[in-house]
């Protein structure tokens, strides 16, 4: 087990002027991070009744990997994603999202940056009931002011075929099953080319066979289109499709793996839980 710099407060000498921005053309420079979480604190209240849902939080997410995110109930993972997507605001350290510090920015740059670098995926789908299958994956298009060229479509449809979803692209959500919604939302989540995908418990509302289908999906848009993708899951073998699993307890990252089996992933669950007994 490779153990991150969890819980380590960044200082100014591991900090490059931009974090995550390509500002390289040296062809061997490395390939900057998309995510860069550095020092990161997010507390609840004050006072006694305090709670740091993230407590020095300090990790990179590379660009072209499939990175779960596991961790008990209560442990932080919604926080991380939300303050991630620039949903949430750090009280402590600095985010970094595709060169932009987040963590410095207001709400309204904050949306910008969102709208432009992420995609998400939820749990419970969030399409809208009242557009097509198509006009759920133009939308974001829409929302952001870009013209919808022949181009966009053109990807929205490769995208709608790949996923097995041309013969049901006028059908409105509630005509289609929960995995065929659920390849809509990843259609959507995909068609602007983001910088990051943010996945929450993707396959939560999913039976098993359907879940397999979205998780061979999100990996095949790693491997074929070197997209990035940061899930949080408590399913081992949902996260067994992930190149990284982070761990998080008490709002600070405990372990950083590399790809791991079910039953491996399950062993690292069962003794956080062992431990915390
Ligand atoms: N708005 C809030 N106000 C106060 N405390 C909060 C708030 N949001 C989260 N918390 C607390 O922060 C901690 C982390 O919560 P978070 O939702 O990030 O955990 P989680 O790992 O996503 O949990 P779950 O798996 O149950 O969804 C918890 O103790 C939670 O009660």
């Amino acid at each position: 087990m490779q153990v991150t710099t969890c819980g380590r407060r960044a200082g100014p000498a591991l900090l490059p002027s931009v974090v995550g921005m390509d500002t390289s053309t040296d062809p061997r420079a490395p390939i900057p991070p998309v995510l860069a979480f550095r020092g990161v604190e997010r507390v609840y209240g004050s006072g006694p009744g305090a709670v740091r849902a993230l407590d020095g939080v300090s990790v990179d997410v590379v660009a072209g990997q499939f990175t779960a995110l596991m961790g008990p109930s209560g442990s932080g993972k919604s926080t991380f994603m939300n303050v991630a997507a620039g949903l949430d605001d750090p009280t402590g350290g600095e985010v970094w999202l595709a060169g932009h510090p987040l963590h410095a920015l207001d709400d309204t740059e904050r949306t910008l940056v969102r709208r432009d670098h992420v995609g998400f995926v939820f749990q419970a789908f969030n399409l809208v009931p009242t557009l097509s299958a198509r006009e759920n994956v133009v939308l974001p298009f829409e929302l952001a002011g870009r013209a919808v060229t022949a181009e966009v479509r053109s990807r929205v449809d490769g995208l709608l075929e790949s996923l097995g979803l041309l013969d049901r692209a006028e059908h409105l959500p509630s005509a289609l099953s929960g995995g065929q919604q659920q390849r809509v939302a990843i259609a959507r989540a995909l068609a602007s080319e983001p910088r990051v995908v943010i996945a929450d418990e993707p396959t939560g509302n999913l039976d098993m066979r359907t879940s397999r289908e979205v998780l061979a999906l999100l990996r095949a848009a790693v491997d074929d289109h070197g997209q990035t993708i940061l899930m949080v899951t408590h399913d081992p073998v949902a996260a067994s499709h992930a190149d990284r699993i982070l761990v998080i307890a008490d709002g600070r990252l405990i372990a950083d793996h590399g790809r791991m089996t079910p039953g491996s992933i399950a062993d690292v669950l069962v003794s956080l839980e062992v431990g915390a007994a």
